[in-house]
């Protein structure tokens, strides 16, 4: 990889308030010290504290500040799909939109902050696109569309206007956007240019169905985890394999009291609409009470102990929880290149 190369070419995110700082430092931390990629780092912010700030500009090699009231212009029709969606939270995510207008790079990796990389990630820059094609992986919940977590993509001008144009368009209904987000808007507006990438480099699963034979055939080629959904693993303590996971590495890189401080500041984060009612009083102990799998092994015995009535399934649930050895280990061989070959068969 050539030095010029590395200059027209960036990872790029988003921060749109304090509450998922966590995510936005330990993904810098994985793309920068773990895999050590040679990629700047940028991230658009809006609505986030100084103190937040200065955490950041450790990380990341460009902060840079977006008019987050520029594209919240939400009309009704989009509330109305975010309450279908049950995802009032997701209401600023069209300051997503602020990627495409970041044209003094020639080609970007943008990336969610619930994403947490297991291999690295570089190889998605040398995805060919023609045009304005966006390269993408399917998503869990209906694969004939894009996640919009993971994207590669050329910023343009052009792109940008055009996108944002769709939110103040007299259009008002689901044609701009049919789930209310930026996903259903980029669905909609790179239909026929889509790129798609294999489903293992942006794994969106959910707890409510795991297809376990396959997590467990294709664990080597799983690039990253997308913890999508309003539960983010800082913002949560109920126990997940795939939870801890995101917990192993963030202990790894952070001391406690780092800890506390980005735990804190993320949970006095502004939250928007009825995320809000997901704030647990006393989350913050209990993310310091978990923080070695030693301790959730306890947590959950002590939970054991506490079941008292013979509600067989959760017993077992937890048992199991406690038995299963997943070998998350095989996840760290060196990946295999899955494109851009297009006689791939993930394709
Ligand atoms: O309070 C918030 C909410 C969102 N974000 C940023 O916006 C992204 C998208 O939100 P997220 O909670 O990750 O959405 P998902 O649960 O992943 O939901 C899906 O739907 C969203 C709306 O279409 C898309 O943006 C996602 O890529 C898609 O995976 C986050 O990763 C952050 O970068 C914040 O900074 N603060
Ligand atoms: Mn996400």
């Amino acid at each position: 990889m050539s030095e010029q190369k590395g200059s027209v070419q960036a990872y790029i995110t988003l921060l749109i308030n304090d509450s998922y700082l966590p995510g936005a430092l330990l993904l810098a931390k994985i793309l920068k010290e773990k895999f050590q990629t040679k990629r700047k780092l940028l991230i658009l912010t809006a609505g986030v504290s100084s103190e937040a700030v200065n955490f950041l500009v450790e990380s990341y090699d460009e902060i840079i500040p977006i008019d987050a009231d520029l594209l919240s212009d939400t009309n009704d029709s989009t509330l109305e799909n975010l309450k279908l969606l049950d995802r009032l939270d997701l209401d600023l995510s069209f300051n997503k939109l602020h990627i495409f207008n970041q044209t003094q790079y020639k080609k970007l990796v943008y990336l969610d902050l619930d994403i947490l990389p297991l291999k690295p990630l570089d190889d998605l820059f040398e995805v060919e696109l023609k045009g304005n094609e966006i390269a993408a992986s399917p998503d869990a919940g209906w694969p004939d569309i894009f996640n919009s977590g993971l994207l590669v993509f050329h910023p343009s001008q052009k792109l940008f206007s055009e996108l944002s144009g769709k939110l103040t368009s007299p259009e008002t209904d689901t044609t701009i956007s049919f789930d209310g987000a930026d996903q259903g808007l980029l669905n909609q507006f790179f239909k026929g240019k889509w790129v798609r990438l294999p489903f293992s480099y942006n794994v969106t699963f959910s707890n409510h169905y795991e297809y376990l034979p396959a997590l467990n055939f294709f664990m080597k080629e799983i690039r990253s985890f997308h913890f999508i959904g309003s539960s983010k693993p800082w913002s949560s303590f109920e126990f997940s394999k795939f939870n801890q996971l995101w917990w192993d590495e963030f202990n790894s890189f952070f001391n406690e009291e780092q800890k506390r401080q980005i735990v804190s500041l993320s949970r006095s984060g502004k939250q928007q609409g009825e995320a809000e009612n997901l704030v647990i009083p006393d989350l913050i102990n209990s993310w310091n009470r978990l923080t070695t799998h030693e301790d959730l092994a306890a947590e959950l015995n002590n939970k054991l102990e506490d079941i008292k009535d013979d509600s067989d399934n959760a017993k077992t649930e937890i048992e199991d929880a406690i038995t299963q050895v997943f070998p998350w280990e095989s996840y760290r061989n060196e990946p295999t290149r899955v494109f851009p070959k297009s006689d791939s068969p993930y394709f």
